[in-house]
């Protein structure tokens, strides 16, 4: 880092999640993510250090072979001066949304992970002053799964994010339950592709952001703080969809923009990157067809029984698109949660009587070519051995960091007559953009979260029968008031 970027002035709130918080440098497209921590539960700087490194490390050796070197930054970690931290830290704590204020930003170790501006285009360079758009999408998990070790049939049929909306608003964390399903974007099929993505733009919750010129325009920071008028963010995409066409305001200009939008982003989601080295392909692709391709929850399969159509359609994703590729990393946790607990507790016990194995085992990394050949095991057939019980938790591990990962894609109009690769460009009905795609927050999940994400998953299958349960004894009750209510009327 340059002595001059360590002027607290030069960089600004850019925004955070669970985990860490992000400033961008106001003039270079840079980014500095800090870790953030409970107040009384700091760690040594050589602890904060060696956690970040283990970031950079699982980035650059794991995920970028998995997912394409086009689509992750790994960033380096840079050390700061405590001075400037102190400052900075006091300088953007205002910006800071209510809810994340229960954990601090990291100002004491020094370090810090210095990346790219993902809502910058980061494929063509000389655009670096042209207006750009960013539309980040948090998908999470595409997939319904199959494991026999599951107990509950509704796990089968709805998928956890239609699940855990149930849960979510009645703790308060979000007011309405969203229509955004998934499957239904990870379907593949542009129908529902569609759906999906204007149900995001409804109820955006911290699935989708948007971004112009590195500002946030449309999304929530936190569920008290979200912009999210449709008109409002008609007018500002209009110039970008629109250029030369003086489309008026309204209701029909907001439609009509949103759609482009829409539309553009449907094509870049299916579109297969070429580029890049990306070794997955040396790894057998996992199928889905196991299980349903559908969620009985989502609104767009209710609308189609609804008209009598019994079949959702899944047109199955390009290999090579960033959502195939996602979801192929996420489709490595073939047990669920069910199957590992009982192997996290095989490896917890081995560890109670030989505590010094826990680096043999390669719990905390190192993250390597020979970790890396680890996840390629696919067999299920559990052997009673600690190490069919690593490799599994190891998949599971990755497969949950896919889960909770974001993509960034990045837009910027093409110049009339700019002749560039066709397969950076994309086109809508009056305009030409560049793009690039990117991925962000691919953060191992730890290996202490197991029993936590064991707690979790049975709170939130348990809430939602609860809940479908009590609307159903709800809609009995209305019949049978509207039953006496007819009894009453006839009498009368
Ligand atoms: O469990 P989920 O599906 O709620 O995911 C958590 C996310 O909640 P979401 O449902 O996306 O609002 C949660 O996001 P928010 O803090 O709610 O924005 C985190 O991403 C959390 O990851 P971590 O513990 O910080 O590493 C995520 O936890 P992990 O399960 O990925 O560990
Ligand atoms: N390299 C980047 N470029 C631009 N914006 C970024 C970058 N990294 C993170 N961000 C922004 O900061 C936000 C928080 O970052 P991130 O998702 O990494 O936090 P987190 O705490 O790890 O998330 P989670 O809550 O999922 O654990 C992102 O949603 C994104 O908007």
């Amino acid at each position: 880092m340059e002595v001059e970027e360590m002027d607290e002035n030069t960089w600004k709130y850019h925004g955070e999640g669970n985990k860490s918080l992000v400033v961008s440098h106001v003039q270079r497209n840079v980014v500095l993510r800090f870790l953030k921590f409970p107040p009384d539960r700091h760690k040594t700087a050589e602890e904060i250090f060696h956690h970040l490194q283990n970031i950079v490390d699982f980035g650059k050796h794991i995920m970028n072979l998995f997912l394409g070197e086009n689509y992750v930054h790994y960033g380096e970690v840079v050390q700061l001066p405590l001075e400037f931290l102190k400052r900075l830290c006091l300088k953007i704590q205002s910006e800071r949304p209510e809810s994340r204020c229960d954990k601090e930003m990291d100002s004491f170790s020094g370090y810090a992970l210095c990346l790219p501006d993902l809502t910058r285009l980061q494929t063509y360079h000389f655009v670096e002053h042209r207006p750009i758009l960013c539309i980040e999408i948090k998908p999470k998990c595409g997939f319904l799964p199959s494991s026999c070790h599951i107990t509950k049939e509704v796990k089968h049929k709805v998928c956890r994010f239609c699940m855990h909306q149930h849960l979510k608003v009645a703790k308060g964390k979000w007011k309405w339950i969203s229509k955004y399903c998934p499957l239904d974007l990870f379907s593949g099929n542009k129908q529902r592709m569609y759906f999906a993505l204007m149900s995001l733009l409804q109820e955006a919750q911290n699935n989708l952001k948007i971004f112009k010129n590195g500002e946030l325009i449309f999304g929530c920071r936190d569920h008290q703080d979200c912009v999210s008028d449709l008109n409002e963010l008609a007018h500002h995409l209009k110039p970008f969809f629109f250029p030369a066409n003086g489309l008026s305001s309204g209701p029909y200009c907001t439609r009509t923009v949103i759609k482009e939008l829409i539309h553009a982003l449907i094509m870049i989601l299916l579109s297969s990157s070429t580029t890049g080295t990306c070794r997955a392909g040396d790894m057998k692709s996992i199928s889905i067809s196991q299980g349903r391709s559908y969620c009985d929850a989502s609104q767009f399969s209710k609308e189609l029984l609804r008209n009598g159509n019994h079949k959702t359609e899944g047109s199955g994703l390009p290999k090579g698109c960033i959502l195939y590729k996602i979801l192929q990393a996420q489709l490595l946790d073939m047990l669920d949660i069910e199957g590992l607990r009982s192997l996290y507790d095989r490896v917890e016990q081995y560890l109670e009587e030989f505590p010094k194995e826990r680096s043999n085992l390669e719990i905390d990394g190192p993250y390597n070519e020979a970790f890396y050949e680890k996840l390629k095991d696919l067999s299920t057939e559990d052997d009673g051995t600690v190490a069919y019980a690593v490799t599994k938790i190891h998949q599971y591990r990755v497969a949950m960091t896919a889960k909770d990962c974001s993509i960034m894609i990045a837009l910027t109009p093409c110049l009339q007559d700019e002749c560039l690769e066709q397969r950076c460009v994309v086109s809508t009905s009056k305009s030409r953009f560049m793009y690039s795609v990117s991925l962000l927050d691919l953060d191992l999940k730890p290996y202490e979260n197991i029993p936590h994400q064991y707690e979790r998953d049975s709170k939130i299958v348990n809430y939602y029968l609860k809940s479908i349960q009590s609307k159903e004894d709800h809609l009995t009750d209305l019949y049978k008031e509207n039953e006496d209510c007819t009894l009453v009327f006839h009498k009368v």
